[in-house]
């Protein structure tokens, strides 16, 4: 049965929504994505962790859900903020409806709130945090309570997130768990599976369809907890290290960016999202809070080598200063053009580069797959950026 519930902003400002799946009360940081489809893939991204997410587009739940349209093991959203929920899918693929799915990871769906009118608030005011209750209905009660939540900034929320065991991806999941303590025998590790080059994922939340794309180009992977040295990853003996997308404030995840400068020059690197976020202090960068975030499927990027404009599928709240970088070696490779923001970095002499959306899509459009390709070049030179 529905409930009534009540968002609130830390600013005050109230939504009357009612809940379509589960109850309770969260606090979170608000934000909203901007793509029409993909409802279950954004879900399940865990880089979603430590906010509650508002669809702009206005009917959800029409397609349903499927075991396979998955980005991670879990619902990572602490909240679902939709215009209006369709219960009955029309889906061959449809396994279970978004309300089921959403019952059974225990997180709260709501419907009937005015998206349009908290997606042009955000846009306007900047990025909130909020509390949604089917418990408290007192909208000073909950600003408060929003007021006072922790939020985002400057706490590390890739520790919520990591796999705590490294494990092998096999056909299009995950495969069994390895350890890693103790002596490594890198063969045993890497034995079984098909693949050309062998593939070290850091994984800050890493979402599958990374895992899945890199697997089509013919490599190995081996997914390590965020908190594995350089020296664990190194003694795997990679042709390749990936860095991946994860939630939270990138400056709050400085044992990563130590890896990373531990492992610059060492390995061929490539970083999506909060990996290129790592990868930009590793570099000597520093990062700040965008406004807003961009979470879409219809970012326009442009590569500056070859003036081809991507769209791109974006999601990240965070972005690296290329005005705090000043190593000279340091190549701005992309731009973002509604708002001139760093899109991707690589480096004259060293063998790394990354980008801040997400060629992997899921959802989104394919257009910049093509940098996996790169990274497969780069794992045959072993060389820089041309
Ligand atoms: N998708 C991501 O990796 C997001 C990176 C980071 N948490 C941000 O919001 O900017």
């Amino acid at each position: 049965m529905a409930l009534d519930a009540l968002l609130v902003l830390e600013d005050g400002t109230a939504f009357h929504c009612r809940t379509f799946a589960g109850s309770g009360e969260v606090a979170a940081e608000v934000c909203f994505n901007t793509a029409m489809t993909g409802y279950q893939e954004a879900i399940t991204d865990p880089s979603y962790k430590g906010q509650m997410l508002a669809m702009t587009y206005p009917l959800i739940g029409n397609y349903g859900t499927n075991p396979e349209d998955v980005e991670s093991r879990a619902v990572q959203v602490s909240a679902f903020l939709v215009k209006e929920y369709q219960e009955f899918p029309s889906n061959f693929r449809s396994t279970q409806s978004l309300r089921e799915y959403l019952e059974a990871a225990g997180v709260m769906g709501v419907e009937g709130l005015d998206t349009r009118a908290l997606t042009r608030h955000l846009r306007i005011r900047g990025a909130m945090k909020g509390v949604l209750s089917t418990e408290d209905l007192d909208p000073v009660s909950l600003a408060a309570k929003a007021q006072a939540s922790p939020g985002l900034v400057g706490i590390d929320l890739v520790k919520e997130v990591t796999c705590h065991q490294a494990y092998r991806w096999l056909d299009g999941a995950p495969g069994p768990d390895l350890n890693l303590s103790g002596e490594l025998d890198p063969q045993e590790l890497w034995a079984g599976g098909e693949g050309h080059f062998k593939v070290v994922c850091l994984d800050c939340g890493i979402k599958f369809n990374i895992l899945r794309r890199l697997e089509k180009r013919g490599n190995k992977l081996i997914v390590v907890p965020a908190s594995t040295p350089a020296e664990t990853i190194l003694k795997l003996t990679p042709d390749g290290v990936f860095l991946s997308n994860g939630p939270g404030d990138p400056a709050a995840v400085t044992y990563v960016v130590d890896t990373v400068k531990n492992l610059l020059g060492r390995s061929p690197i490539f970083g999506i999202c909060l990996g290129h976020q790592m990868i930009g202090q590793a570099l000597g960068g520093k990062t700040y809070k965008l406004k807003f975030g961009h979470r879409g499927a219809n970012q326009p990027v442009m590569d500056l080598k070859t003036s081809k404009v991507e769209i791109t599928s974006q999601n990240h709240g965070f972005c690296v200063d290329s005005d705090t970088i000043d190593d000279p070696e340091v190549v701005m490779t992309h731009l973002n053009l509604n708002d001139r923001t760093l899109e991707g970095l690589s480096h004259r002499q060293v063998p790394v580069f990354c980008v801040q959306y997400h060629p992997e899509a899921a959802p989104g459009p394919h257009d910049a797959d093509y940098l996996f390709d790169r990274f497969q070049d780069m794992m045959q030179s072993k060389a820089p950026l041309a």
